[in-house]
Order: C-alpha cells, then sequence, then structure tokens
C-alpha cells in the first residue's frame, strides 16, 4: 500500500531525510519511533504531498503522491498535530464540511457521519460547539473527520500529543478497531514506545534522518537483546540528547565568545 524507496529531503545544506526505504502492506499498522529532529515529520508530510522530496520514490496505492496529486489525496486521510478543528462549529458541521470538500455523495455522508461520530463516543455531543470538547475529544473527533472519505490510508503524525493516558488509550482502540473492521492502512508517528508495542503491527526507527532498525516489536527487542522496546530503542538511538543538546552546544559557544571579548 506505501512503497518508498531511497527518499531524501534536503533543506539547503541540511539533509533531514536520508534515502530511506520502506514498504507497508494493505491493513498493517506501522509506527515511525524516533527521537526529537529523526525526520518523521518531513517524511510523513512528503507522503502526504505537502512536501517535496528532493530525491527518491513514493508509491501510494501504487500511484505517486506528487505526480497524481489530487487522485492520492481522495485515497487518504491525515491528522497533524496542529489542530485543524472548527472551533466555532458543532462535531456534525465540522464533519459536515469535510465530506463536501471530499466530494462524499450526501446520502452516504449523514450515514458514515453518523457511524464515525457513534465510533468515536461522540455522537451525543453532534450538536455541540467544538471549542466546548476536551483535548481528547477534540482529537477523536479529528480521526473520525480524517476517516470520513473512507481513505484506505490513514496518517497520525503524534495524534496522542498532550493528551492523559485514559484518552491515548480510549483513541488507539477506536484506531485498531476501524483498522480492522475496514482494513484501513495506518501509518503512524509517536514518542510512546508503549503506543506504538500495542499498537503496531511493525515499527520503523528513525534518527537523524536514516531508518536504523524495521520489524515487529518482538524482532526488534531480540536484535538488541533488551527486553523492553524502550530499551531496544536507547540502545539503537543512543541516550544523548538531540535538539537540547544542539542548543545546549550554541550556548556554550555563546559563552565562549562573551569571554573572549
Ligand atoms: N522547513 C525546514 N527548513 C529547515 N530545516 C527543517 C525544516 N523542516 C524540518 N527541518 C529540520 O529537519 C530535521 C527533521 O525535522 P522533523 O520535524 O522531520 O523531525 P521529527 O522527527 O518530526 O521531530 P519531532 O519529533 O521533534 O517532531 C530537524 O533538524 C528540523 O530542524
Amino acid at each position: 500500500m506505501i512503497s518508498v524507496r531511497n527518499l531524501v529531503r534536503r533543506f539547503g545544506d541540511f539533509t533531514a531525510v536520508k534515502e530511506i526505504s520502506f514498504d507497508v502492506a494493505q491493513g498493517e499498522i506501522f509506527a515511525f519511533l524516533g527521537p526529537n529532529g529523526a525526520g518523521k515529520s518531513t517524511t510523513i508530510k512528503m507522503l502526504t504531498t505537502l512536501l517535496r522530496p528532493t530525491s527518491g520514490s513514493i508509491q501510494l496505492d501504487g500511484m505517486d503522491p506528487n505526480v497524481h496529486q489530487k487522485e492520492a489525496r481522495q485515497r487518504f486521510g491525515i491528522v497533524f498535530q496542529d489542530p485543524s478543528l472548527d472551533q466555532e462549529q458543532t462535531a456534525w458541521e465540522n464533519m459536515e464540511l469535510h465530506g463536501i470538500l471530499y466530494h462524499v455523495p450526501r446520502k452516504v455522508r449523514a450515514t458514515r457521519i453518523e457511524f464515525l461520530l457513534k465510533t468515536f463516543e461522540l455522537w451525543d455531543r453532534k450538536d455541540s460547539l467544538v471549542k466546548t470538547f476536551s483535548g481528547g475529544m477534540k482529537r477523536r473527533l479529528e480521526i473520525a473527520r480524517g476517516l470520513l472519505h473512507t481513505p484506505k490510508i490513514l496518517f497520525l503524525d503524534e495524534p496522542t500529543l498532550g493528551l492523559d493516558p485514559q484518552s491515548r488509550n480510549q483513541l488507539w482502540t477506536h484506531v485498531k478497531a476501524l483498522n480492522e473492521t475496514e482494513k484501513t492502512t495506518v501509518f503512524l508517528t509517536t514518542h510512546y514506545m508503549d503506543e506504538a508495542e500495542k499498537i503496531a503491527h511493525r515499527i520503523a526507527i528513525m534518527d537523524h534522518g536514516a531508518i536504523i532498525a524495521q520489524g515487529t516489536s518482538a524482532e526488534l527487542k531480540q536484535q538488541t537483546s533488551m527486553d523492553s522496546l524502550e530499551a531496544a530503542f536507547l540502545a539503537l538511538t543512543g541516550s544523548s540528547l538531540r535538539d537540547e543538546s544542539a542548543d545546549a552546544k550554541a550556548g556554550l559557544r555563546q559563552m565562549a565568545q562573551m569571554w573572549r571579548r
């Protein structure tokens, strides 16, 4: 369903994504794990036509999303870190608008909205304004909306960021149920090991723009002779901080300059 070969993205002199290759089968839940700045968001943006690759190839359901943008967009749903719901509209209105934008026929639309709002436990709040929703409810609504046009692939970029454990657990239960009933392929990024372990069929670990390991959670643990995914992750990526260490270095440089003056 997703096939990526030698994908590269440069920003000026900096290479954020370095020749990555991976495949995701239909109906699979595939997680990208990686420290801050690893290149996860850059990859997901390239997969969803929001960013052009510098080189390499992407196939989504057999088509290049950068050549057939419109057709590819119909085939996937996206939920990003930044909330994109209209706070001044009700849950139903947000769903309806998305359905119109994605040309979901009116008859199918109403049934599908009802099904998804019920699945994500939002049906009794369908006429409430989104601004009255909790963080977890907003996230569930975003995912329900992303599934409205029955996409073959659902992309989730850190969908549980900032949610409490109960909301995270509930959200994944619903996503997993949808994956099982509709066979939707799910591509997600997360920082939470427990989530990746619980929900993903396979995991790719990314660091400094490269995929350094991929496989099932059991395979990653076996490869590193570790007994938890977190320990395997740290064994593969090391324990030094990423962005923070860069900031610290910049701070030290600045201090050194001041001393020299
Ligand atoms: N538009 C851009 N211009 C320049 N550099 C960028 C741009 N977008 C991302 N980068 C850099 O590319 C690297 C990868 O960023 P990316 O956001 O893909 O990482 P990530 O794995 O999603 O991190 P996080 O977990 O913190 O969200 C980072 O060093 C980032 O600073």
